[in-house]
């Protein structure tokens, strides 16, 4: 269970409220205005971020010690942070070890992870090599490596077409599944809530909201969903 306790973050003129819990292996759409703090969120619960008061805790334990390396968590941003000089197996290795050193099994792992994700072949390529679905989809490969319990995704989608990105996420879907991972993901589509399925979260008027059932949430919007959906 992710569990926000009176947690505070501020930026010059901005301040985000939340007291929340969601629950382990939950899906949870993050949706709110531009500026509303979305970003910042995630980047709190990945450690990039340091909250002015309250706490963050992963099934119990508090985060505020660990740096983000050492987190219980990816973080999948919209440019899909692969690194550029690196090869997409490289890339992949960083998933499995810091220095990302492979030896035959982390080989074998990275192949897996790339067949797995449609990429099987291209783990000498470079990410300019590869379209942007195929970026998304090796930083996906790479998460599911981590196999990290929170799997955090800031619009990571958000430049790729329709039918493309109908088919991202249902492989976020398969790879949660697979790792048994708690989603959080920022979108500006109400459609990308409803088929990442579950919950989602408001985040609107200085408050992070609890989660709630998507559908239900969208067939009677409070009133700040109301005004941010139009
Ligand atoms: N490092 C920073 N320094 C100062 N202000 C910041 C910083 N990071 C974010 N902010 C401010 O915090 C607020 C929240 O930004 P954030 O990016 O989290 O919003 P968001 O909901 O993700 O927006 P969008 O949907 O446009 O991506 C904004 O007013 C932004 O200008």
């Amino acid at each position: 269970m992710l569990h926000l306790d009176h947690l505070l973050l501020t930026e010059p003129g901005f301040r985000l409220e939340a007291d929340l819990t969601i629950p382990t292996g939950a899906h949870v759409a993050v949706i709110g205005p531009s500026g509303a703090g979305k970003s910042t969120l995630l980047n709190a619960i990945a450690g990039f971020v340091v909250p002015a008061a309250g706490r963050i805790l992963w099934n119990g334990q508090d985060l505020a010690g660990q740096p983000a390396g050492a987190r219980p968590v990816s973080i999948l941003f919209q440019d899909q942070n692969l690194f550029p000089h690196l090869t997409v197996e490289r890339n992949l290795a960083l998933g499995l070890a810091p220095d990302g050193r492979m030896d035959g099994a982390a080989r074998a792992r990275i192949a897996a992870a790339l067949e797995r994700t449609g990429l099987g072949g291209l783990g000498q390529r470079r990410p300019a090599q590869l379209s942007g679905g195929q970026q998304g989809r090796a930083a996906l490969a790479r998460a599911l490596l981590r196999a990290r319990p929170l799997l955090l995704l800031d619009e990571p989608f958000a430049a790729l077409g329709p039918a493309l990105k109908a088919e991202m996420l249902d492989l976020v879907l398969d790879v949660a599944r697979e790792t048994g991972a708690t989603v959080l993901m920022v979108t500006h589509d109400p459609g990308d809530a409803l088929r990442l399925g579950g919950l989602t979260m408001l985040v609107a008027d200085g408050t992070a909201h609890s989660p709630c059932e998507t559908s239900a949430l969208l067939a009677d919007p409070p009133k700040a969903l109301r005004d941010y959906l139009g």
